[in-house]
């Protein structure tokens, strides 16, 4: 039977309910220690989730990777980003190069960048790219589905791939990034199909577009939903019809951690759309999503609560590439030590009440 169950189908099918009983004895822990009770606050509950999501009171989540998917769009041409295309496949051999913002952070925090070209316009090689394309770029949304079902499947089974391989290298806490000019309209796209938030809410400037660009990307978010009508209770006809090749593979890198009983740290406005989608394909994904930031994009804050998601930072970024996920991996670590190292009551000798 199971020879039958697509990648996709198998992975979901192994995404469980977090860990109840680790989470209970999460809290009892938390409660012994040395401070008022709740007077952690976010740290506490980010404990009891890491244990939740590990099954595990002290998980080791010091092997950690962002992985950055990198796709380009076809709608780049009706005029939505402030930067040319060009800019996807030079940003991959920066960060294969080391030098962009997500591998300084990186570096700062001891996490891996794992750089993967699902669908960027252009043959790149380097030792440490991770070569999946799909195809080259998704076709125009504004005049018809960015790409078709099959492709997306096959993007988000390459993004579970990659989260399997890492793992069994080792690797126990996983963060979304990605790169792609124009992404931010297809994110917002999947805003709308999917929750049914307006147009004007969910689109917003990107990488800094001007008003008269905003009108004609809001416009092109528009046409999108005409021409492709995606089906809102069909999580991957929306992707394929109004998504990315990259956020694809990013839906991949989260039903991939959940389904390996890792925590992913999910960055800004295109990881959550990826979120988003993962969540409508496996309710039970949710639960392994750490949220990172709020980003300074407009629909962001409308996207996360939909999700049900809190961010831990704001910080003004406005950057992807995973940054915002990469600077929430140390409060993560922290939420863990603390409920580990911290002395309780009994072993300090403190008094309770
Ligand atoms: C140099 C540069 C580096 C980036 N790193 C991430 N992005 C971010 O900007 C893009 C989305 O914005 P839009 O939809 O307006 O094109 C994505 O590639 C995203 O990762 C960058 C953009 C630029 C220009
Ligand atoms: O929030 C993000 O991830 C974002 C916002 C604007 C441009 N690129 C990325």
């Amino acid at each position: 039977m199971n020879e039958s169950r697509s990648v996709l189908e198998q992975t979901v099918g192994r995404i469980r309910a977090l860990d109840e009983g680790a989470m209970r004895d999460a809290e009892h822990r938390l409660d012994r220690l040395t401070k008022p009770p709740g007077s952690l606050g976010r740290l506490e509950e980010i404990a009891r989730q890491a244990a939740g999501v590990t099954g595990l009171l002290n998980p080791d989540l010091s092997r950690k990777a962002v992985v950055v998917m990198a796709g380009d769009h076809g709608v780049c041409a009706e005029g939505v980003s402030a930067f040319p295309a060009e800019v996807t496949p030079q940003m991959v051999l920066n960060f294969l190069n080391g030098g962009a913002a997500v591998n300084v952070l990186s570096r700062h925090v001891g996490a891996d960048v794992v750089c993967v070209d699902i669908g960027v316009n252009a043959d790149l090689s380097h030792p440490d790219l991770v070569v999946r394309k799909v195809k080259y770029g998704t076709a125009n949304m504004a005049s018809g589905p960015a790409m078709t079902r099959e492709e997306a499947v096959r993007a988000v089974e390459a993004g579970i791939e990659i989260v399997e391989g890492l793992a069994g290298d080792g690797y126990r806490m996983f963060a979304t990034g990605e790169m792609g000019i124009g992404n931010t309209t297809p994110s917002a796209a999947l805003v709308v199909a999917l929750t049914g938030a307006d147009v004007e809410t969910a689109v917003g400037r990107g990488t800094g577009i001007g008003d008269e660009a905003l009108r004609r990307k809001r416009d092109v978010v528009r046409r999108a939903l005409e021409a492709n009508r995606p089906d809102a209770g069909d999580p991957i006809d929306a992707l394929a019809k109004v998504g990315g090749l990259e956020i694809a593979g990013l839906v991949g890198v989260i039903l991939g951690a959940a389904a390996n009983r890792c925590p992913v740290v999910v960055d800004g406005f295109i990881s959550s759309a990826a979120a988003l989608v993962a969540s409508r394909i496996a309710p039970l994904s949710k639960g392994y999503m750490v949220p990172s930031h709020l980003s300074h994009e407009q629909g962001h804050r409308l996207l996360l609560e939909h999700i049900g998601l809190k961010p831990i930072l704001q910080m003004d970024m406005r950057l992807g590439e995973g940054t915002g996920a990469v600077m929430a991996f140390p409060i993560v670590e922290a939420a863990v030590k603390l409920m580990n190292e911290m002395a309780t009551f009994e072993s300090a000798g403190v008094s309770e009440n």
